[in-house]
């Protein structure tokens, strides 16, 4: 589904990504962890057109990707979600969820928002799909309190009713167990799970090991840039190379 060749990003004289290759299938938890600056969020970037590479190739579903806006990659159903949390925290969950359908629709997503009277079918389709969602992560209760003041682990959720929403086959999600209490992360893995389940693919970027090695079907550590392991969880985390760079350290 994703196809991740060669690729390389340089900043200046900085080599962040060093010649990565990996791939990720419909269904799949593939994560990304290694130690502070090791690349990670780097490569997301890349795969999610926010930097280019200036080496190797990145396709999905057999289009390359490079070359494409964020706009554009999104469109074809890759979504992501950033590291700060990027809930509008001022709007009411069930809101929040609908700006997801601006890419997907953006005519009718325009014209709901100016409020034209041929915009109301839209607007209500939009609305009971939103809704829908909620309802399929367990959340349809909280569709109209005001996002900022949901707990971290709530609002991860709502970042993914946002993805999700617009129909996205592949969801990358960059450190989601940042600030989530123990059960919010075996909740958050749960959710992932189903959703692996359902045939959605997903990448995450993420340093919380209970949750990683609960959830993820395959883990690639990155070190400096480079590939220093790929496998099953519990060979990544029996591997001496890991252990030493990374894991060893905790
Ligand atoms: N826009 C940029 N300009 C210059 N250097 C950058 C830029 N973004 C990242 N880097 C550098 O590239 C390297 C990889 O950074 P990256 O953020 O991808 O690592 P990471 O593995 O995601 O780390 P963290 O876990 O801290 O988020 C680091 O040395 C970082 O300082």
């Amino acid at each position: 589904m994703l196809r991740v060749e060669n690729m390389t990003v340089r900043f200046g004289g900085l080599t962040a990504v060093n010649d990565l290759s990996f791939q990720v299938e419909q269904g799949e938890i593939f994560t990304m962890m290694g130690p502070n600056g090791a690349g990670k969020t780097t490569a997301f970037n890349a795969v999610t057109g926010f930097v280019r590479p200036a080496a190797g190739q990145v396709s999905y579903k057999g289009q390359s990707l490079l070359d494409r806006a964020p706009d554009d990659i999104a469109a074809l159903g890759i979504r992501r979600t950033f590291q700060n949390n990027g809930i509008l925290r001022e709007m009411t969950v069930l809101e929040n969820v609908l700006t997801g359908l601006e890419l997907a629709i953006p005519h009718a997503f325009w014209r709901t928002v100016v409020g034209a009277p041929s915009a109301r079918r839209a607007e209500r389709e939009a609305v009971a799909r939103s809704r829908a969602i909620l309802a399929r992560l367990g959340i349809a209760e909280l569709a109209d309190r005001t996002a900022g003041d949901l707990s971290f682990g709530q609002q991860r959720l709502v970042e993914i009713a946002r993805a999700l929403v617009a129909d996205a086959q592949l969801i990358m999600l960059d450190e989601p167990a940042v600030g989530l209490s123990p059960s919010d992360r075996h909740q958050l893995g749960i959710v992932l799970r189903g959703l692996a389940g359902q045939g959605i693919a997903i990448v995450l970027v993420e340093h919380v090991q209970d949750l990683v090695m609960a959830v993820s079907d395959r883990i690639l550590v990155l070190n400096y840039g480079k590939c220093l392991a790929e496998g099953e969880p519990e060979a990544v985390r029996n591997n001496k190379a890991v252990l030493e760079a990374y894991l060893g350290q905790e």
